[in-house]
């Protein structure tokens, strides 16, 4: 027979099951419990994701909640941040999940955390290039960008909201003016720009799982530049194959834009890329050795401030930053192209900070 103080308890608990207290973001039960969980101090890293209810940020917190090196999952947004991490939270997987919702809660939903995940802003409609965003999304970055320098400045930054060519500057710049600027931190998330390139290279009778082509520049129109020479396993293409793959790797989110007419840009594959690119910083985080991946970040590889290439990451973020490696004449050309229009995209970041 059970003592009665136990059965009291029981009964309360199954109430508060059935009679949930109204939804409160850092006061429900469930994130009572997840706090409790969190508290045993279990193995992983602890990982933030800005614009968590988002088209991106969904499947990016459903995927990360996936992934085992994760202990702990914050979910910010300024709408349905608490619909998201109710639902999120009754998956089966380890990560505690806990919701925030509102500028109000950015400060708590950032504490603590050693990977920031940022896809937060508007998405292109039809017609519109990425640089149309850089008004609306720039504000966003810079306030985000603030909250981390206040709570977490040791944490990797993964930007993904567009113009990834400005917001990376932006974030910088924002970093540096609070003292917390770690160049090795801060990494814009151009994994998608691969991601399609590996896939596109099927219709040259690839497996997309065994191919990898590099992808250097930055996240936009003729920035993105793919270095098919540079193609493992080792292909050699047609220029009639080289200029159709360039094309669509260069506007393969205007496909997406166009195919979604109106309702948004690419979120899935998005998403994917966005894990596989966490992913990675996470196993450098951890000290997997010969992690690489390719990212727009502070760079000496060009005359320009920042540039992207294949980078490894490490136990601080980014170990080492690859050079370019041979080009061709074709890539050559490409490069001068990507560079020029780089190079106004980067100013227009820093100047909306330096003013
Ligand atoms: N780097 C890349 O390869 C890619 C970047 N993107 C970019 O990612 C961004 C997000 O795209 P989607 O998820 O499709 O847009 P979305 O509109 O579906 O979601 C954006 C989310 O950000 C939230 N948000 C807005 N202001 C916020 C703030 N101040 N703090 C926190 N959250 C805020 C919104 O409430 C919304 O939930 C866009 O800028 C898009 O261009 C999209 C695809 C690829
Ligand atoms: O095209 C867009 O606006 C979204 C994006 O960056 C991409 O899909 O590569």
């Amino acid at each position: 027979m059970q003592p009665i103080p136990d059965v009291n308890q029981r009964i309360a608990r199954i109430s508060a099951h059935l009679h949930p207290p109204k939804y409160q973001m850092e006061e429900s039960s469930v994130l009572r419990r997840a706090n409790c969980r969190a508290k045993g101090g279990a193995p992983g890293f602890r990982v933030a994701i800005l614009g968590a209810a988002g088209g991106i940020g969904q499947p990016l917190a459903m995927l990360m909640k996936m992934n085992p090196l994760v202990s702990v999952l914050h979910l910010y947004d300024v709408v349905n941040a608490p619909g998201v991490t109710a639902d999120i939270s009754h998956m089966d997987t380890g990560a505690v999940v806990r919701g925030f919702l509102g500028q109000q809660q950015l400060e708590a939903a950032l504490t603590g955390m050693d990977l920031v995940i940022i896809p937060a802003g508007v998405p292109r409609k039809p017609g519109m290039t990425r640089d149309d965003l850089f008004k609306i999304n720039a504000g966003i970055v810079k306030t985000l960008c603030e909250g981390i320098a206040k709570c977490c400045p040791r944490a990797i930054v993964n930007l993904i909201s567009n113009p990834v060519n400005s917001t990376v500057p932006i974030a910088a710049e924002v970093f540096k003016k609070a003292g917390t600027y770690d160049p090795k931190r801060l990494l814009g998330v151009t994994m998608l720009d691969v991601v399609r390139a590996n896939t596109f290279a099927e219709v040259l009778g690839l497996d997309p799982r065994d191919v990898d082509v590099p992808v250097v520049g930055g996240h936009a129109g003729v920035t993105i530049l793919p270095l098919l020479s540079q193609v493992k396993p080792p292909s050699s293409f047609t220029q009639e194959e080289i200029n159709y793959l360039t094309d669509r790797i260069q506007n393969g989110g205007t496909e997406v834009v166009e195919a979604k007419a109106g309702a948004g840009s690419a979120t899935l594959s998005m998403a994917y890329a966005a894990v596989k690119f966490a992913d990675a910083c996470l196993r450098g985080l951890r000290g997997d050795a010969g992690v690489v991946e390719c990212a727009f970040v502070s760079s000496q590889v060009t005359e320009l401030p920042f540039f992207a290439t294949k980078v490894r990451l490490g136990r601080n973020g980014i170990d080492e930053v690859y050079s370019l490696g041979p080009l061709n004449e074709y890539e050559r050309i490409g490069l001068e192209k990507a560079k020029k229009e780089l190079a106004g995209s980067i100013e227009k970041g820093v100047s909306f900070i330096r003013g």
